[in-house]
């Protein structure tokens, strides 16, 4: 039997297939290292690893006996594919079923960031609130306002579909190269206008080289005062700095992220903000989803041990 090490504990039923089919090792102790990776390409035919192991160059220069790596995730920016693909090793990913549930995350931190959802919530908790205020916590309107999208892939324009459609917004958006979508939207000249022009902005690209800060200071000087900005896609793809001293001096109005430079470490001074609301990584989040993620990849690996080409290749 091939030798299959899974990362995370995943759904029962997906582990329990994957013991009919191989000699399976699940690693125990969270995220990991590079030479926790290394070791793991070692010593193992195939891996389903996810987000937080660390799959870099330097961790496919030793000895390979790895094959296959079915990520968990569609995101892939933890692993060097390049580095992957020099190895010989082929990786995939899980597009698709987590777009529905990621973009219902993205319009949670919308909705909750524009109608200060979490700063009610710590005031009805900490025994703070005094009754109904005609002027407390005022929060911005969503109805019929602009959302600037930034990847305008799947989730992107899930993202769009569920501004447009359900709440009448204007959609415009910027992408690394130009997209007809089914949902009326408009493609703006550079991310500068997008960042300029939208009332929402929200972040739905890959992470990675190309897009690392891809959101600095001067995209977010760009923003209304009013604007609100969110990101799902990796906490890479924006200066985090940048983005605390423009929520800091209220130079955009409010933040909401799901995801962060260095999870699971988030700064002190980005969690003292009342106008940043934040969630632990939670896009995929649902039983459901993360079941169908735990299939998609296995399907992918099995379909490598039976001699095919993985559905989801990526390399
Ligand atoms: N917060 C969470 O839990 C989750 C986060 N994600 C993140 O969302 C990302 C997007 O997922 P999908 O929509 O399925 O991917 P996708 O590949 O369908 O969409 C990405 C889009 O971004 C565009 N893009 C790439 N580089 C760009 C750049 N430099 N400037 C502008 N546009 C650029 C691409 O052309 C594409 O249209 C994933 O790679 C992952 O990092 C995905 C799922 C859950
Ligand atoms: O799939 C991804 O890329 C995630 O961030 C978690 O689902």
């Amino acid at each position: 039997m091939l030798k299959l090490l899974i990362t995370r504990p995943i759904a029962a039923p997906v582990l329990d297939q994957a013991r009919t089919k191989f000699d399976v090792t699940l690693h125990e102790g969270g995220a990991m290292s590079v030479s926790d990776c290394a070791t793991a390409l070692a010593t193992y035919d195939c891996i389903l690893p996810t987000l937080g192991d660390q799959f870099t160059a330097e961790a496919f220069a030793g000895d390979i006996r790895a094959k296959m790596l079915g990520n968990f995730g569609v995101g892939y920016n933890h692993i060097d594919t390049q580095a992957a693909a020099a190895a010989d090793v082929i990786v995939s990913n899980t597009p698709d079923v987590l777009t529905d549930a990621t973009a219902d995350i993205a319009m949670t931190l919308l909705l909750g960031t524009a109608r200060r959802a979490g700063e009610g919530e710590r005031m009805v908790r900490s025994g703070a609130w005094g009754g109904f205020d005609v002027k407390g916590l005022l929060g911005t309107h969503v109805t019929g306002k602009t959302v600037g999208i930034i990847g305008m892939g799947r989730i992107g324009q899930a993202i769009a579909a569920r501004c447009h459609y359900g709440f009448g917004m204007n959609v415009v958006f910027h992408n690394r190269s130009p997209k007809v979508t089914a949902v009326p939207a408009q493609q703006l000249d550079g991310l500068h206008a997008v960042m300029a022009a939208a009332d929402f902005v929200v972040v739905a690209t890959p992470g990675g080289s190309e897009t690392t800060k891809l959101i600095d200071a001067a995209a977010l000087a760009a923003m209304k005062p009013s604007g609100i900005f969110i990101n799902i896609s990796r906490g890479e793809v924006v200066d985090e700095i940048a983005l605390i001293e423009a929520l800091e001096t209220d130079q955009i109005t409010g933040a909401g992220l799901d995801v962060y430079e260095n999870e699971p470490h988030v700064p002190d001074r980005l969690r003292a903000l009342d106008n940043a609301f934040l969630l632990p990584h939670l896009g995929s989040a649902t039983a459901e989803t993360r079941q169908a993620m735990g299939q998609m990849a296995l399907d992918n690996i099995i379909a490598w041990a039976e001699g095919g080409d993985p559905p989801q290749r990526v390399n």
